[in-house]
């Protein structure tokens, strides 16, 4: 995306927005189903994506097209801009749609950014509900292919060309999310700490593919996020990830075996089917709308301990 395709976008906002929500603080991707993390936002201006250049338009059930600006927390509050809906590669977006909006955030002068998103577990510890503290990533189709938002000239002389990622989800911004989680009272279970695999999508996982991520060291899955990381660590922003376990994808006791369940038809042996497992999208969003609560509390309460 060209620098005046940015530029136009910043002349919009700046026509929109009052002076006190203009430079935001802290920036907030809300994942599927978790669009209501900005509801408690004061002084609220939404901006349709549609009335900016360079934005797509989301087209996943439980993404709004909408950029939210308001305060956040007691007394004058915290300006913040929360991203309800977000852009996926398998939408048919290029990965610098995908990540434009973080580029845009980047100009307006955020330093802090809390993505979230909805995800698979593969580790068998991550129940449903559970809320993962990113830190660190497996990029598979960065790994795979040519899937790297940051591929192209370099941006700027500012930019930094081979970008180190061995710190790219913020130690400081996870400390402060672990007091908040004990301001709270959240119980010890509810946030734990993980490793997220990015995939293409749209496809779910299938059972050795999760067996596969899982061997790789992955603790759960997702579709998003890690091309905004990539592009809020070039523009030098400190990162926090929350993934929201929404189902599991490694479930040994759903495997099936037609051979036995055949072996066992022949001797006249009783037939145990396991349950079947299959996710669906609906699922996942029920499990935002659950969660949406604690999540909003967590955020909001990392927001307002940042200085
Ligand atoms: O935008 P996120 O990563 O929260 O959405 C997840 C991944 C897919 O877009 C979708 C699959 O249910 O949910
Ligand atoms: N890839 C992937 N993304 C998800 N988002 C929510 N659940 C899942 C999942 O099981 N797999």
């Amino acid at each position: 995306m060209s620098e005046d395709t940015i530029a136009g976008t910043l002349d919009a906002l700046a026509g929109l927005l009052p002076e006190h929500l203009l430079n935001p603080k802290a920036a907030i991707v809300c994942g599927s189903g978790l669009s209501t993390l900005a509801s408690s936002l004061r002084d609220v201006v939404e901006v349709p994506y549609s009335a900016l250049q360079g934005f797509g338009k989301s087209t996943v059930p439980g993404h709004k097209s909408v950029l939210a600006f308001g305060l956040l927390g007691p007394g004058a509050g915290v300006p913040v801009v929360a991203m309800l809906g977000r852009f996926h590669a398998y939408e048919g977006h290029p990965l610098s749609t995908v990540v434009y909006p973080i580029r845009v955030f980047a100009k307006l002068g955020v330093q802090n950014i809390i993505i979230t998103n909805a995800a698979g577990a593969l580790n068998p510890n991550l129940p449903v509900g559970t809320i993962v503290a990113i830190h660190d990533h497996l990029a598979i189709p960065n790994m795979a292919g040519a899937l790297n938002p940051l591929f192209g000239p370099l941006r700027s002389p500012d930019h930094v060309r081979f970008l180190p990622l061995s710190d790219a989800y913020s130690p400081r911004l996870r400390r402060l999310l672990f007091r908040a989680a004990h301001a709270e009272q959240l119980p010890e279970a509810a946030l734990a700490e993980g490793t997220y695999a990015w995939v293409s999508g749209p496809t779910y996982e299938t059972p050795a593919e999760g067996r596969f991520l899982r061997a790789a060291g992955a603790d759960v899955v997702g579709m998003s996020t890690v091309p905004e990381v990539l592009a809020a660590r070039e523009e030098g922003m400190d990162v926090l990830v929350l993934s929201l376990v929404t189902n599991a994808v490694v479930i040994p006791e759903t495997y099936r075996s037609i051979k036995a369940e055949v072996e066992a038809e022949l001797a006249g042996r009783p037939v145990v089917q396991p349950p079947p497992a299959v996710v669906s999208h609906e699922e996942v969003l029920a499990v935002g709308k659950q969660k949406a609560e604690v999540m909003k509390s967590l955020v909001a309460r990392v927001l307002s301990m940042l200085d």
